[in-house]
């Protein structure tokens, strides 16, 4: 009797001819060592680029990867003759909060992909560690005459998605008061301890307000400052400015206003809000970790695989 062995035939995977990772992505060593399994040649580079030196840097790449720092923009697409595939190394929301030029790529039949809940848990133990130390005083600032529990506090989340939700959780195995508002009412998420309330409400009833909106929504503007009032805590890890500058201005001037951003956030602060002694502006990124670099690093490469694997 002849012995036949069985022969799994696996197709040769594609590869790109060229991958260039245009700026610093903080994506980890060994991952960006693996992009070699992917693409003839791989460049990467770890500084932030003026456009022009985007512009270089892709002219024949047919794949990018690029952080959430860098534009790619409509002309730096159509300098870059070859693409077929932009990776985002962040979240990508949509067009308009996105630093890629998503649907003139798609338009142009070149893949963009992001990535998606990579940087969470961190954002929750900053919001609840920086609230704590000034309630309590714990730091260098302290919101009140008199140290307060944060136990027992109205505290109002705007934007319930990802990041809300997981802060709504937390604050309640703390005992607070929870009230969210998002643009779509939640109440499979409703109990006892998490209250819808409309904005203007929400503004009204929470001492503490934490922002988790996309990029850039702005939803406080002059009357909704005035709702929100004094002494009071705003803040924010949400990526571009979620208010009108000016009215955000102006209620800082109130004594007692306090306000908190992440390193994030910070970017898009001008020095003048910065230096305010009523604002506490860390330099850290709140979701940035070893954790999240480890997932960050996997969400790219799956992306990538997953494409050149269709
Ligand atoms: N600083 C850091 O380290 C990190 C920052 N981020 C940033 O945090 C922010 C939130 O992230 P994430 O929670 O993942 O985002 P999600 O998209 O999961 O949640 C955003 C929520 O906001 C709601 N929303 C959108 N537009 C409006 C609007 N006009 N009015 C009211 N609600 C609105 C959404 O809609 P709906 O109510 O319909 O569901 C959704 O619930 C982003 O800016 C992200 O970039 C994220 C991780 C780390
Ligand atoms: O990718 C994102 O949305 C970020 O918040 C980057 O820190």
């Amino acid at each position: 009797m002849s012995c036949s062995s069985s022969v799994f035939y696996f197709p040769a995977m594609r590869k790109f001819k060229k991958i260039v990772v245009v700026d610093e992505t903080k994506m980890n060593t060994s991952t960006l060592e693996e992009l070699n399994k992917y693409a003839n040649e791989v460049e990467v580079y770890h500084d932030e680029p003026t456009s022009e030196e985007v512009k270089s840097r892709v002219e024949d790449a047919e794949a990018i990867i690029v952080s959430w720092r860098t534009q790619i923009s409509e002309e730096i697409i159509d300098a870059a003759k070859d693409l077929k595939y932009i990776g985002m190394a962040c979240s990508l929301y949509d067009d308009e909060s996105a630093n890629v030029a998503v649907n003139y790529a798609q338009e142009r039949n070149i893949e963009v992909n992001g990535i998606f809940d990579y940087g969470d848990p961190g954002v929750i133990e900053f919001v609840i560690s920086e609230v704590i130390q000034l309630l309590h005083g714990f730091g260098e600032h302290q919101w009140q005459e008199q140290p307060l529990e944060l136990s027992g506090q109205k505290f109002g989340i705007i934007g319930l998605g990802t990041t809300g939700k997981l802060l709504a959780k937390a604050l309640e195995a703390l005992n607070v008061e929870v009230y969210y508002f998002s643009r779509t009412r939640k109440p499979e998420f409703e109990n006892a301890k998490l209250k819808y309330l409309e904005l203007g409400e929400l503004l009204k009833t929470c001492d503490i307000i934490s922002i988790h909106l996309p990029k850039n929504t702005v939803l406080l503007k002059e009357n909704e400052f005035k709702q929100f009032g004094d002494n009071k805590v705003l803040i924010n890890t949400s990526l571009g400015l979620p208010f009108e500058e000016k009215s955000f201005q102006n209620w800082l001037k109130v004594r007692n206003n306090y306000t908190i951003f992440d390193g994030d956030a910070t970017a898009y602060l001008p020095e003048s809000i910065i230096n305010r002694e009523n604002v506490i502006a860390s330099q850290k990124s709140a979701g940035w970790s070893q954790q999240t670099q480890e997932r960050l690093s996997f969400k790219v490469l799956q992306n990538i695989q997953n494409f050149l694997e269709r």
